[in-house]
Formats: structure tokens, C-alpha cells, sequence
């Protein structure tokens, strides 16, 4: 396939794909029956000729409930490559992030312009900020892409943290060694932390924003008092079934890419990675539409914190401070009586970057466009724009549906800092403090 035309059998094979169901599950698949060893992870010889290889993800010795590993059966061995070795790290960019002081301004970006032709997912990765230390495995990098052209004859991998991609623009395929994903706008997809991948693209183009976590991996929140139902539900988290590319399928080398404590590193393989016959574990990619997201909220009065919101959490050492929260405004219904309905006014000890994935988002009423982004940095003052107050101050209260828009948070514990091409870019908005100007003196004691 021609990387500069997305091709209709990709779609094909995206949309007729099968998946796995369940979050954090011991899941098993086998693409070719007998593949997947009975009983044990290493049997001497493991099946059809393959090799048993363990990815953990997790320290061998972490708690059940937070250990993830997989054993994959493969045709080779990964370790069976040459020496890495450094290649140009294009846009992308690693905490610790100093090329710039953290900024206590809010910043409000325009999308990612377009690319150069023939840029693949990886090229078009481009790092806004973030905060943490890759290399101690703490914080996050927020990432954007505008890719057109699908990754041919290379994968990638990040030893430097899991990957949660959020399309806003363009369908993709992602083939992953655990087998292939489907995630069209308002999907996500998740790729574990050190799994080989390749992203091909179904429409001409395709764009959207990553959430790089350092720390620990993404989790389904607790629910408390919400019960043993809720927000995200762990069935609709969706992963692949074991899927493989024999030589046949790949013929020539393929480049490998591994992301390593902030670097690109590069070997060619003779063969494709993604030769995973059978694997099991927890481990795993998976994809989860947000519009199956049950959202919950007041049905009497006031605004509840976005907390309620959440999908997922990357919990950090301290309980209920997460390196990152990830945090969807999905459609719902406002009924709050004597209530400003819309986001309230506030300063916040965490750092919130918020993305819009379609329509409109309802604290904003203009400049915040799908394919952009808001960085409102640590106690940073922020909420609603002043038409947004307006309106809302006067609005009828009468049951509303919000279901214009669907917009997201990355919410970390630690201030984003931006890096030198976020903060320098022409598509940062000038001025976008004004859309707080004009907020009048009401005040009649
Ligand atoms: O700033 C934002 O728009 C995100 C947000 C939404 C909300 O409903 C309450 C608090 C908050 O930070
Ligand atoms: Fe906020």
C-alpha cells in the first residue's frame, strides 16, 4: 500500500474487526489454534515452534491488583536485532521539560497546521509540554499529531511510557503485536508502555491528541458511593485478538523506532516484530468509544468537580492524587435548580490541559475549537468566558441537553510546563486573556 493514500481494505479490516471485552482482564488469544501454550507460560518447547516471551509492565513484584505483564508467543524472539542507535527526535520531546520556566498564564492554542506531505503518526507527533521525569518513571506529556500518510515499513515503540491516543480528526488502524484496533474520532486507544506498533491511516488525513503517561498505568477509578456501576464501564474497554505478520506479509526490514528516556533509537529488524501467534495476559492495547461513557451527575443543584468525569486514572503515591486523570465532558443532561449549569469560576492546585474532539465545549462559547487546546496551569484563574457567563447567568432553567460537543481533560497533579515550540508556536492564541474582559461589577451591597 502506497503510504500517501489511505487504502479502502484498511477500513475493511478496521471496521470487520473482533476484539476482546473487559478492562485489567487475564485475557488469552490465539490467532492459529494451538498456539497459546496449556497449563504454563514456558513448556520447553513452546507450541507450532514458537518462542515464549514475557513483557512486563509492571515490576515483577507489584501488588495482583496493580501487576500487568503478557506472555507472547512469537515466530522470533524480539531480542533477536541489532545494536539501536540514535535518530532525529523530530518534534517530540521528553520531561524533564526545561527549555522553557513553567508558565502560570493561560494558553490557549489553534489545531497543529497541516504537514508536510508524507508524514506518518510519528512524524507528525508533536510535544506541548508536560511535567514528571521519564527516566523515574513520574508525569506526563501531552502530545498532538497531524499525520498524512500511513507508517509503512517501521513501528514504533515507548519504553518511556504508555500511550493514550485521542483522535479528533481521521480514523486509524493501529497494528499492534497483540493484533489490530480500530479508533475513529471519540474512540481512544491505549498502547502499553514498550508494545510495538504501526499506525495506518483510513481517511486522507488524520489528527489528534496523546496523553504520554510516565508513571503508573492508566486504571478505572474507584465509584465510592456511586456503587458497583458506572462512568466507564470496564466491559466496553475493548481489546485485539492475536493477529500476525509472517515474512510473507512484511517481506524486507523493518525499522524499529523505541522511544528511550526522551530519545528516538532506531534498529532494522529482518523481520516484522509484530509476529505474536498467541499471547495472554493483561498487558494489552485496547480501544473504548467515550461516547459509552454513563455520566453522572447532580440532578438537584450546583456543578459537581469534573472528577466525576473520570475514565482514567494513573493514581501516583499519594491516594487520590493522580500523576493524571483523564477526564471526558461527554453529552448529558443539566437539570440543576437555582444553579450556574455551566464549569464555575476556580483556581486548581492541579493543572488542567483540555482538548476538544468535536462541536463546541460549554464554558467556551468561541475560540476553542476541535483540534485545539487550553493549558490552565496550576492556581491559574480561569472558568467560564465572559459571554459564557452571561448566558448562563440569565438562561431558563429548564432540563437542557448538552450534546453539542465532546471535549477531554488530561488533570495532573504536577504543572505542565510547555515546550520551547508550544510556546513559541504561531498557532498559540495571542490574547486569550480577553475572553475574561468585560466580566462586569455587578456588585450592588
Ligand atoms: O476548566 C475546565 O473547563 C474544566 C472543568 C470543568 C468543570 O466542569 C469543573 C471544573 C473544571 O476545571
Ligand atoms: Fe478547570
Amino acid at each position: 500500500m502506497s503510504g500517501d493514500h489511505p487504502s479502502n481494505d484498511a477500513r475493511k479490516t478496521a471496521e470487520g474487526l473482533s476484539y476482546l471485552s473487559g478492562f485489567g482482564n487475564e485475557h488469552s488469544s490465539e490467532a492459529l489454534p494451538g498456539a497459546l501454550p496449556d497449563g504454563r507460560n514456558s513448556p520447553q518447547r513452546a507450541p507450532l515452534g514458537l518462542y515464549a516471551e514475557q513483557l512486563s509492565g509492571t515490576a515483577f513484584t507489584e501488588p495482583r491488583a496493580h501487576n500487568r505483564r503478557s506472555w507472547l508467543y512469537r515466530i522470533r524472539p524480539s531480542a533477536a536485532h541489532p545494536a539501536f542507535t540514535r535518530v532525529d527526535n523530530g518534534a517530540i520531546r521528553t520531561a524533564p521539560f526545561t527549555e522553557r520556566v513553567p508558565d502560570p498564564n493561560r494558553l490557549r492554542w489553534n489545531p497543529l497546521p497541516q504537514p508536510a506531505p508524507g508524514t506518518d503518526w510519528l512524524a507528525g507527533l508533536w510535544t506541548l509540554g508536560g511535567n514528571g521525569d521519564a527516566t523515574q518513571r513520574t508525569g506526563m506529556a501531552v502530545h498532538l499529531y497531524h499525520a498524512n500518510s500511513s507508517m509503512t515499513d517501521r513501528v514504533f515503540s515507548d519504553a518511556d511510557g504508555e500511550l493514550l491516543i485521542v483522535p479528533e480528526h481521521g480514523g486509524l488502524l493501529l497494528r499492534t503485536e497483540f493484533g489490530l484496533l480500530h479508533a475513529e474520532p471519540g474512540h481512544v486507544a491505549l498502547i502499553p508502555r514498550g508494545v510495538r506498533f504501526r499506525v495506518e491511516l483510513l481517511d486522507e488525513s488524520a489528527r489528534g491528541y496523546v496523553c504520554e503517561n510516565y508513571g503508573a498505568p492508566f486504571q478505572l477509578p474507584d465509584l465510592g458511593p456511586i456503587g458497583a456501576n458506572g462512568l466507564a464501564n470496564a466491559r466496553d474497554f475493548k481489546a485485539p485478538v492475536a493477529a500476525y505478520e509472517d515474512d510473507a506479509d512484511a517481506a524486507g526490514p523493518v525499522e524499529v523506532v523505541n522511544k528511550f528516556c526522551g530519545n528516538l533509537w532506531s534498529a532494522t529488524y529482518d523481520h516484522s516484530p509484530l509476529d505474536v501467534v498467541a499471547w495472554h495476559g493483561n498487558h494489552v492495547p485496547y480501544v473504548y468509544d467515550l461516547r459509552r461513557f454513563n455520566v453522572i451527575g447532580s440532578i438537584s443543584y450546583d456543578h459537581p468537580d469534573p472528577s466525576i468525569f473520570t475514565v482514567l486514572t494513573s493514581p501516583s503515591d499519594t491516594p487520590g492524587l493522580a500523576g493524571v486523570d483523564f477526564v471526558v465532558f461527554a453529552p448529558r443532561w443539566l437539570v440543576g435548580e437555582d444553579t450556574f449549569r455551566p464549569p464555575y469560576f476556580h483556581r486548581n492546585v492541579m493543572s488542567e490541559y483540555m482538548g476538544l474532539i468535536e462541536g463546541a465545549y460549554d464554558a467556551k462559547a468561541e475560540g476553542f475549537v476541535p483540534g485545539g487546546g487550553s493549558l490552565h496551569n496550576m492556581m491559574s484563574a480561569h472558568g467560564p468566558d465572559r459571554d459564557t457567563f452571561e448566558k448562563a447567568s440569565a438562561a431558563e432553567l429548564k432540563p437542557q441537553k448538552i450534546d453539542d460537543g465532546l471535549a477531554f481533560m488530561f488533570e495532573t497533579r504536577w504543572p505542565v510546563t510547555a515546550t520551547g515550540q508550544a510556546a513559541d508556536a504561531d498557532h498559540l492564541q495571542r490574547g486569550y486573556d480577553d475572553v475574561w474582559q468585560g466580566l462586569e461589577r455587578h456588585f450592588r451591597p
